[in-house]
């Protein structure tokens, strides 16, 4: 059978949307891999399936899988996309859904952009996930091609931030995959170079996690902004610039990281049986 897909993206980190509440999807990880591909398939960084919870208070549940296959709690950007598109049907201006990480809550904020409370950083070492005991404000353990002791913060998944003096002289598809699959990270991690421009500006470039080098990421941009204040190098709201434009993010007095960015929907189609009955790639 064939399944109607949106194509949608937050500042150009994209995403195939499947509304699969009234139909249940879980494709294997070659399927996901097959529909991402940008020649065989539709092209996304993230696929987003949507799919029947009764959780309380949720709209539905959001499962993200990686380009890769892999499964994220998290992902920012989609979460606003998610957001919009239950606010959009039920004709509210607040929704929630249900992620691996927790209840996620999106509001309508101004000029058409969405705000989602990402929720509570996690800080401990344990709940990065590291692989050994660390002071998660400088993981020592962590260095590379001149790049050394990175923050380390979870958003729902983890991440890796590393300061820099220059953002865009960082050779991201050189270090990215080696800081993605450090040992130190038992279950990979999201990669960050962030140059601080002024209390209340940060440009970042990231290496995603099952995706590589991606236009922005949302829960990249939290962690971001988490890292900056525990190192005392920004305030508790900031932009946070990206290679596809501009998030702002806060970390609130009660312990809450609030997003807010621009959503898009570019198009809608069908996935064809020939992508949804796709053998697996033998290993
Ligand atoms: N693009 C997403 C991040 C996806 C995270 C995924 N790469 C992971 O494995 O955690 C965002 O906007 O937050």
């Amino acid at each position: 059978m064939t399944r109607e897909f949106l194509k949608m993206h937050g500042l150009g980190n994209d995403f195939v949307v499947i509304d699969a509440r009234s139909e249940p999807y879980s494709p294997p990880a070659a399927e996901v891999r097959a529909i991402a591909d940008r020649r065989m398939g539709v092209g996304c960084d993230q696929f987003i399936v949507l799919e029947q919870t009764d959780a309380p208070g949720a709209d539905a549940f959001m499962r993200i899988r990686n380009a890769d296959g892999s499964e994220a709690a998290a992902c920012g950007n989609a979460s606003r996309c998610v957001g919009w598109l239950l606010m959009e049907e039920s004709g509210r201006d607040r929704a929630s859904f249900q992620t691996a990480a927790g209840l996620l809550h999106a509001s309508r904020a101004d000029n058409g952009r969405i705000t989602v409370d990402m929720g509570a950083p996690r800080l401990d070492w344990a709940a990065i996930p590291l692989a050994a005991p660390a002071d998660t404000l400088r993981v020592e353990a962590v260095e590379h091609g001149g790049f050394a002791a990175p923050v380390a913060v979870n958003m729902g998944n983890p991440h890796a931030v590393f300061f820099v003096d220059d953002a865009e002289a960082v050779p991201l598809d050189e270090v990215g995959p080696v800081f993605e699959n450090h040992p130190a990270f038992p279950e990979r991690a999201n990669i960050e170079f962030a140059q601080v421009l002024s209390p209340t500006a940060i440009r970042m470039r990231v290496w995603e996690r099952g995706a590589g080098i991606t236009q922005a990421c949302g829960s990249g941009s939290c962690a971001t902004l988490v890292a900056a204040v525990r190192r005392g190098l920004t305030s508790r709201k900031a932009d946070i610039i990206l290679d596809g434009g501009t998030l702002t993010i806060e970390w609130t007095e009660d312990d809450r990281v609030l997003m807010t960015g621009p959503v898009a929907l570019a198009f809608s189609g069908r996935l064809a049986p020939e992508l949804t009955s796709v053998q697996p790639v033998s290993e």
